[in-house]
Formats: C-alpha cells, sequence, structure tokens
C-alpha cells in the first residue's frame, strides 16, 4: 500500500546522501563555468576600456586588429558553446537515476504516508495541535510542521474520509501561517474550509467566504490589499468560532452496542477492556500440563480470556531462533524484488510483506513447531507454512477471523486439511508505539512483546467457526512490527481436541 517499511526508508535515506553529493558536483561544475566566464567578462572588459582609450586610433595598429578579430570569433565562439553546453550533466543524470529506482517513494507512496498518519490520528484520537508538534501519543519527537505541510494533510484528508480531521488540520494550517506565506497560502486554506463545510453540510459562512474568495482571486483586478486579508482572516474564525465541533467524535458512553469497526477502533486505543470483575478469574502462572518435557521447562503463561480460550506466552522464541528467522526472511525477500519489477506490485509489497516458509527449509522451524505443539497439545503436521509478517509505520490489519469461511470452503481454501483449528501469534519485534493486536469482543489488546506468542482456538469444539475470535492488527503509530504467524488445520487433531457436536457458541448471545 504505501512506502512504510523501515528497511526500505533507511536504504533511500542513504540514496538521498548521493543525490546530496551530485547536487554538490553539479554546483561546483556550474561555478567552475561561471568562474570562467566572470574571468572573460573582467579581461574584455578591461581591453575594451583601454581601448577606449585610445580612441580610433586603436583600430590602426595591426597587433589591435588582431585581438580584436581574434577575440569575435574563436573567443566569443568558445564563449558561445560554453553557456551553451549543459553543465552538470553528469551530475543531473546520477540523480535521475537515483530518483528512478523501485525503491524511492512515488507520489501515490506519499498519499499513502499522508493515509497512514490520518489513519493513526482517527484510531487513537490524536490531536491534530499535537501532531503538528511532533508529539505523538504523548511522545515529543522534536520536529514541527509549517502551514503547508498541514495544508497538504488538511487537503487529503477532505478528500479521504475525514472531513472533521480535514477542518482541524486546516485551521492548524491556519494557525501556522507565517507572514512570508500567508498571501499565498490564506486563499487556499479558505478555499479547502468552504469545501470541508460543503461535506459536512454545513452552509453557515460559506457565501460570504465564497465573496472573499473572488476579491482573492489573482484575475479579479483587485489588488490584495491588507483590508481584503484582515476580512479573510477574520472570515476564518467565523466560519469556526461559530461552529466550534470536535476533531473526533465523543466516546459514546455505551461501548457495546457498535459496529465491528467501532469496537475494533475502541480496543486499539484502549476504551474496550475488561473490567476488573471480568480480569479477576484469569489465571497466570507456568504451564506443566500439556506434556511431559514441559514439567522439565515450564512455559510462562497468562490467561487473557477464559471462554473462549486465549493465552499469551512469555518467553517462547529465542534471539538466536528469531535470526534465523531474519536471514530466511531477507533471501525471500531480495528474491521478489527481482522478480517483480511492475511499479504497483512494488508499492503493494510495501504495506506490510507477507511470505511463507515451509518447515522443511530450516532445522529451527521444525523446533519452533515442537515448542508449539508442546504449547498447544495440538498436532503440527498439519500446519500451515510459517508465515512471516513485517509492518511498517501505520502498517495494520484490519479486524478479522482467521477460520475459514462458506466462501473461502467454496474457494477450497479449506483443502484436505480442514479448516484453522488454531492460532499461535509470535512476537518477534517490540513494537515502541501502537501495533497491539485487538480482540474486541474478548475486550483485548495485546501489546507485542518480544519473545512471546498468543494462542487461540479459532474453531469451537464442534467444527464451526467461533466468531468471538474477530481480530485484527491496530496500527502502528511509531517503529516497525514483525510476526510469525502459526495456523493449525483441523485435520488428525481429534485425539487431541476431540471433535463435538456441542458448540458453545450457542451460550454466547449478541
Ligand atoms: O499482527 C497482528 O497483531 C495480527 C495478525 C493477524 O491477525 C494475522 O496475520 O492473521
Ligand atoms: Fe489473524
Amino acid at each position: 500500500e504505501y512506502f512504510s517499511s523501515i528497511h526500505e526508508m533507511s536504504n533511500v535515506f542513504i540514496y538521498e546522501q548521493k543525490m546530496l553529493q551530485h547536487i554538490q558536483k553539479f554546483i561546483a561544475d556550474n561555478e567552475r563555468k561561471l568562474d570562467f566566464l566572470r574571468a572573460r567578462l573582467d579581461e574584455y572588459e578591461s581591453e575594451r576600456s583601454e581601448a577606449q582609450q585610445w580612441g580610433i586610433a586603436y583600430f590602426e595598429s595591426p597587433l589591435n586588429k588582431y585581438l580584436l578579430s581574434k577575440r569575435l570569433t574563436v573567443d566569443w565562439q568558445r564563449i558561445e558553446n560554453l553557456m551553451a553546453a549543459a553543465t552538470g550533466e553528469k551530475p543531473l543524470k546520477r540523480l535521475q537515476r537515483l530518483r528512478q529506482r523501485d525503491n524511492m517513494p512515488k507520489p501515490e507512496d506519499l498519499t499513502g504516508t499522508i493515509d497512514g498518519l490520518l489513519r493513526i490520528q482517527f484510531i487513537y484520537r490524536l490531536q491534530t495541535k499535537h501532531l503538528a508538534a511532533g508529539i505523538l501519543d504523548g511522545v515529543a519527537y522534536g520536529m514541527q510542521l509549517n502551514a503547508k505541510q498541514c495544508l497538504e494533510i488538511g487537503q487529503q484528508a477532505l478528500t479521504t474520509k475525514y472531513p472533521e480531521l480535514a477542518h482541524a488540520w486546516l485551521l492548524e494550517a491556519h494557525n501556522r501561517l507565517s507572514s512570508s506565506d500567508r498571501s499565498k497560502l490564506l486563499p487556499h486554506i479558505l478555499g479547502q474550509l468552504v469545501q470541508v463545510k460543503a461535506t459536512l453540510s454545513d452552509s453557515r459562512g460559506v457565501n460570504s467566504t465564497l465573496e472573499i474568495l473572488k476579491e482573492l482571486e489573482p484575475s479579479s483586478g483587485h489588488h490584495h490589499n491588507y483590508e481584503v486579508f484582515l476580512q479573510a482572516q477574520t472570515q476564518i474564525d467565523d466560519l469556526t468560532l461559530a461552529n466550534p465541533f470536535k476533531e473526533h467524535e465523543p466516546v459514546p458512553e455505551d461501548l457495546s452496542n457498535l459496529s465491528h469497526d467501532e469496537i475494533y477502533r475502541y480496543t486499539c486505543n484502549g476504551y474496550i477492556k475488561k473490567t476488573p470483575p471480568e480480569e479477576r478469574n484469569l489465571r497466570c502462572g507456568y504451564m506443566s500440563e500439556t506434556h511431559p518435557f514441559l514439567l522439565l521447562a515450564p512455559l510462562k503463561v497468562e490467561e487473557l480470556n477464559r471462554n473462549p480460550l486465549l493465552v499469551l506466552y512469555h518467553d517462547v522464541i529465542y534471539q538466536s531462533e528469531i535470526d534465523v528467522l531474519n536471514k530466511l526472511n531477507r533471501k525471500r525477500y531480495e528474491r521478489a524484488g527481482v522478480v517483480i519489477n511492475s511499479t504497483s506490485t512494488v508499492s503493494k509489497k510495501r504495506t506490510s510483506q507477507h511470505i511463507f516458509i515451509a518447515a522443511t527449509r530450516h532445522k529451527v522451524l521444525r523446533t519452533i513447531d515442537q515448542r508449539v505443539a508442546d504449547m498447544t497439545n495440538l498436532n503440527m503436521q498439519y500446519a500451515e507454512d510459517h508465515q512471516l509478517a513485517d509492518y511498517g509505520i501505520g502498517g495494520h490489519y484490519s479486524q478479522h477471523f482467521d477460520w475459514f469461511g462458506n466462501s473461502d470452503l467454496a474457494n477450497s481454501k479449506c483443502d484436505e486439511m480442514g479448516n484453522r483449528i488454531a492460532t499461535v501469534l509470535f512476537y518477534l519485534s517490540d513494537v515502541a508505539q501502537g501495533g497491539g493486536t485487538a480482540f474486541p469482543i474478548l475486550k483485548q489488546l495485546l501489546k507485542p512483546k518480544k519473545y512471546a506468542a498468543a494462542f487461540w482456538y479459532n474453531l469451537h469444539a464442534s467444527g464451526k467457526g467461533d466468531w468471538r475470535n474477530l481480530h485484527g492488527g491496530c496500527p502502528i503509530i511509531v517503529g516497525s512490527k514483525w510476526v510469525l504467524n502459526r495456523w493449525i488445520r483441523e485435520y488428525d487433531q481429534s485425539d487431541l481436541r476431540p471433535c463435538d457436536l456441542w458448540d458453545d457458541s450457542v451460550f454466547n448471545t449478541s
């Protein structure tokens, strides 16, 4: 979807360093040329002023005649050639080549970046004035956005689906106007505000604004005087102060009656969570019951939900194993980069990158699977390939079920291995801010914790998909996220998780 992987960003950051060197070369080449031309200018001027002192007698000397004719032929020709020559072509070509590289951000990546930022702002209810001041969810990053950048974000918020955020960004652009960009940007801000009003079906103050905008148009013949600007200025206040509104909708008092999108959002941002009485019965401790080996090496397990079961195992993957996964990941990734050369494919890969690796590829993958078998008491012979996923800034995976529904069944995704009975999700990295795994119906938000793994069943004992395990990866605010999915299939689990006609979903009403 967009330019987001930290790996790619650091690559193009290095290219930018080279691009700076090419500008330096370009400037140096041109300066040398200008220095040469300046020297000739001085030289010819002094020769001419000498000639002028001589007067007409100057031309009587054959030597002077020679000098003048030489100048006007050979020397001036050289100067003409030099002036006509494209100087700095080489650094320019090199610069262009760098900018044409596949992994350079394209215009659609820029809009994607802004979309990601708006999604983060919307989901985590971040305030525009904080974002513009470089504060992300309470953490200050020591940078500021200028009026023009705020205007650009506001414009895009309007074309996407966030008119309230557009409004807030346009006001922020207005607050951040400097005296030098005021005359240029103010009309744009006002024009966009009028469109926001139209989107919000609020016509108050729109007509008078349109009149002012007409006055501000360069073609209107009016000189841009201070008066009109003052009017425009107060118009912004009229447009907004008269109609104060919130950039984020108020949090509903009753969070139990919302759409899937909304409960997911309120779980990501922490408004939906278990109450202390709901948490009271959950256990936490060392698990040693599933496998004899675990009596020797018990696993630290935290129960996050009882029915349906959702648990988090701590410290169940090692750094040495993550290092191997990283190598396997990188190799595959580079190869994919060579095969895929159409731009859209490249930009799609940037959302969050998923790759599947067969357990046969490396011993470590089989060791991990043995541990998963101990953790889940399930048979790993019928599991899908290991799936590694990378998320960058703003990267997310909206709410979904891991089990296959009827349409997937029809597509025969659910082959002889059956449906996905359970999921084990390993966190291979910490995430600085955001990026939790949200289970809105279970009211749980799992913060990625490196070396930990979440485990849950996707199916009821009857084999029917359990919709209570609706979940998703919340957008990353700061940092990147790397996970490993183990999807375990139904086939051959009957000894371990006996099939049952009994369907526990009937106890859950909604
Ligand atoms: O990244 C996450 O937190 C969730 C990932 C997930 O649900 C999936 O890959 O199916
Ligand atoms: Fe999932």
